[in-house]
């Protein structure tokens, strides 16, 4: 049974390297029994429009030029995609098909629909041979046999039998898509870029569970991806969404791809054939997707009011010139908007009921929730006065709002449109996982700082997460109240439900911030990034996992173009890791770090003077909320451990923890058990600290816990954490107590190193450091 059918564009054939790419995408999506629906390659279909032409105009010497163009084209393509038999095949049944047109050309009985279908008959056949050639059986199907119309109409159960029956084999077919024959037996098209509709037709005939169409743009966009580089890509649009910008002329979608779909589950994709890995838009039934806000131009337009224009008109007259047409309705009359190289076509096709309100139009169409199509229109009228754009015509409907100009809308002025209409709109979802010390503390700041972000971007949080227990709203939850809200409304779940929450997310947007200290969560960011979500940790599981996973994660997050930000899981708010960024994209080298890693060990050697117990200290420490939830992890020197590994991969360098020696700041053998049964043993904690303690001050210094990391002139790295006698005098030795200290000496900062100090734990300044990085990615999002 057909599960999948996919679809390729004329832009994902445009060369012998594009076959090849697409051939590789169907070996690796594609199962035996599945289908693909295939359009002419490259501008194809436009040559063999011009080769009509001159026949028409009985062009012969343009006729054979353009013939021997698409000859050159075709065998060109063989040429570098088969050898052999294949080879001679292919090009033998082309030359016969040029022969017969020649011929049919020579006695006039060449027929337009039968000269077009070449296009797809070619492509199908080429990519069946070569996915043979590749060792995936292949069939090419000629979708004459498939659909079948009469008056115009498809007969849907005489096709619905010839699919099932025609399609039945378990095999790959790759079917020619645009075209069809009606009951004579002659062939017919299904209108300009009518592959998408084959597709989705097929799907139906076929009872498909999926249609993807495979096209040169990542997915649906807010404008013009290439015109506009803040564009946004939507994960979600929903049909009737999808359907209005195809009647507007968006090139992704056209206008009766949709009409298949209608009252079936099968779900439509928009994936990108020149990036696989990228996340597709899904076009979404209605109340599976919010509105989005769209901006399409158009150009050489002229507006033509029709009387009494007839059902399923519009339709004829698109394909009469093979383009969409837009309609609409405007104080009770019906106007059309046609290509400007069309109109007088359209106008002999309408004969008589028809005259140009306005012609050499350019625009755009504004497309929203209908809640907001008259404040944007009055915005866009305000921001095209400001550029001196003049509007010859105007019509606003529920979900747009038209504007027709003289001017062309340029990429300058449609970046303009996009940022205050669209950019304003743009939402980001926030999951937040760990609501303990810093976790609360980003809470209550996010109420003022949301607001402030506001101006940018519409942020909310969506989801706080505990271990085991959940508050998800994917509309928002309200900041001030969340308390309540939790004690209400949280739920035990499953990290499968958090994840299926996330992806069901309709945002342009999504971040999970992890302020947990938790592995176990920092395991899921790789399904987090399958979800498209952007990553904050003040986690430092992630960053110090074996190397192997680690690059893994970072490879996956460049392949969907999601940001990471972990500037608090060293160094709390200092900001550490972009001060190292910043040394490196200017050309620094660093050779060397050395300092004071951890708040928590910062204040304990700093405030021990030996009038309270260490342990006592400790205790406080954990109070104030420097230490990780079990404060051993400070201790034991792990934690510095780990932040010196995130500063060193930070640089470039392909350590694993294992890689830093370490040497603890408490009894081995107190890292066994639970952290109540370590206090009954505090004594012992004590006994070691004094005496370390002592030992430093016999040799007139103090101890502090430090770090190093030093990469020598051949590249050896030494790395290591560890109790430090230092002299009374050095700047480490009056370190405020908590703070941190990182000296980075580098190929510009050697004799005279750069410092960077200040608090290097608690809850306000690392929630706060979290702010930092959420303010980054919303600068980066822009
Ligand atoms: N305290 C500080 O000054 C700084 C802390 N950090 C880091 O911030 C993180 C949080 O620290 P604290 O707030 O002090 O810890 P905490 O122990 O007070 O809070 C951790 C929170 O995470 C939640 N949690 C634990 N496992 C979870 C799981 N599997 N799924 C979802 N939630 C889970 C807990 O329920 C709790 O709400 C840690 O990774 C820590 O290393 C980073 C810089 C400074
Ligand atoms: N426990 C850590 C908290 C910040 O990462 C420390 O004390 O530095």
């Amino acid at each position: 049974m057909t599960k999948v059918v996919h679809k390729f564009g004329g832009s994902s054939l445009s060369s012998a390297a594009r076959y090849q790419a697409v051939a590789q995408i169907v070996l690796g999506q594609c199962l035996a029994g599945d289908c693909v629906v295939v359009s002419a390659a490259g501008k194809t279909t436009n040559t063999l429009v011009k080769l009509w032409q001159s026949y028409k105009q009985d062009d012969n010497q343009g006729f054979s030029d353009i013939l021997l163009q698409l000859e050159n084209h075709q065998s060109e393509l063989i040429a570098a995609l088969f050898v052999g038999h294949n080879r001679s095949d292919l090009l033998a049944q082309l030359d016969n098909e040029l022969q017969t047109i020649t011929e049919q050309a020579k006695h006039g009985v060449l027929h337009e629909a039968t000269l077009l279908a070449h296009g797809e008959l070619w492509s199908a056949r080429v990519l069946a041979y070569l996915l043979t050639q590749l060792g995936f059986a292949a069939q090419h199907v000629d979708a004459r046999q498939l659909f079948t119309l009469h008056n115009g109409q498809l007969l849907h159960q005489q096709n619905k039998q010839a699919c099932k029956e025609l399609l039945q084999a378990n095999a790959l077919f790759v079917v020619t898509g645009f075209i069809a024959s009606d009951v004579e037996h002659q062939t017919v098209t299904l209108g300009r870029n009518g592959s998408d509709y084959s597709a989705t037709l097929l799907a139906n005939y076929l009872d498909a569970d999926a249609v993807s169409i495979w096209t040169d743009t990542q997915g649906v966009f807010s404008t013009d991806p290439r015109k506009v580089a803040s564009a946004i890509k939507y994960p979600k649009v929903c049909r009737s969404q999808a359907h209005l910008l195809a009647r507007l002329g968006n090139p992704v979608l056209h206008a009766k791809t949709l009409s298949p779909l209608k009252n079936t589950k099968i779900k439509l994709q928009v994936r990108s054939s020149f990036d696989v890995e990228a996340s597709p838009t899904e076009i979404v039934k209605e109340g599976y997707s919010k509105a989005k806000r769209f901006i399409t131009t158009f150009e050489d337009l002229d507006l033509i009011r029709v009387d009494a224009l007839r059902q399923g008109e519009v339709g004829e007259l698109s394909q009469l010139i093979q383009h969409s047409i837009h309609h609409f309705i405007a104080q009770g009359e019906c106007y059309i908007l046609v290509p400007a190289a069309h109109t007088h076509e359209v106008l002999q096709a309408l004969s008589g009921r028809a005259n140009i309100v306005e012609s050499a139009l350019q625009g755009f169409a504004v497309v929203a929730a209908p809640s907001d199509v008259a404040q944007l229109q009055v915005q866009a009228t305000q921001l095209l006065n400001e550029q001196n754009v003049v509007v010859r015509f105007l019509h606003s409907d529920d979900e747009y709002v038209l504007f027709l100009t003289d001017q062309a809308i340029d990429s300058d002025v449609l970046a303009i449109l996009h940022d205050k209409l669209v950019n304003k709109g743009r939402e980001l979802a926030v999951i937040i996982a760990g609501l303990g010390n810093v976790g609360e503390v980003f809470v209550a700041q996010c109420q003022r700082q949301v607001a402030h972000l506001k101006q940018q971007f519409d942020v909310k949080v969506v989801a706080l997460v505990r271990s085991g227990k959940m508050l998800f709203s994917a509309s928002g939850i309200a900041i001030d109240t969340w308390k309540q809200q939790w004690q209400n409304e949280a739920v035990d779940y499953a990290n499968s439900e958090l994840i299926e929450r996330i992806g069901e997310l309709d945002y342009e947007h999504k971040v999970v911030i992890d302020i947990t200290a938790s592995e176990a969560f920092s395991h899921l960011y790789p399904q987090f990034i399958k979800q498209d979500c952007h990553l904050i940790s003040a986690n430092k599981y992630a960053g110090t996992a074996d190397n192997t996973w680690y690059q893994n994660l970072r490879e996956q997050l460049t392949e969907r173009n999601l940001f990471w930000r972990y500037n608090t899981s060293v160094g709390a708010g200092l900001p550490i890791n972009f001060a190292l960024a910043d040394l490196q994209h200017s050309g620094d080298k660093i050779t060397q770090i050395d300092g004071v890693f951890s708040g928590t060990l910062s204040w304990l050697c700093s405030s021990f003077d030996g009038s309270t117990a260490f342990s006592e200290l400790v205790v406080q420490a954990q109070a104030m909320g420097y230490t990780e939830p079990d404060p051993r992890e400070d201790l034991s020197g792990r934690d510095m451990q780990r932040k010196l590994l995130i500063l060193a991969r930070d640089i470039g360098l392909t350590l694993d923890l294992e890689d830093i020696a370490l040497q603890p700041l408490m009894p081995e053998d107190m890292a066994q058990g639970s952290w109540d049964e370590f206090l009954t043993r505090r004594e012992q904690l004590d006994a070691f600290y004094a005496e370390q303690y002592q030992q430093a001050k016999a040799q007139n210094q103090v101890l502090r816990y430090t770090g190093s990391l030093s990469i020598d002139e051949q590249g050896k790295v030494s790395a290591k954490v560890g109790i430090a006698f230092v002299a009374k005098d050095s700047a480490i030795a009056h370190l405020t107590p908590g703070d941190n200290i990182f000296v980075i000496k580098s190929i510009w900062y050697e004799s005279n190193p750069l410092v960077l100090q200040g608090p290097g734990a608690g809850k306000e300044v690392t929630a706060a450091g979290i702010h930092s990085d959420l303010y980054w990615l919303t600068q980066r999002l822009k």
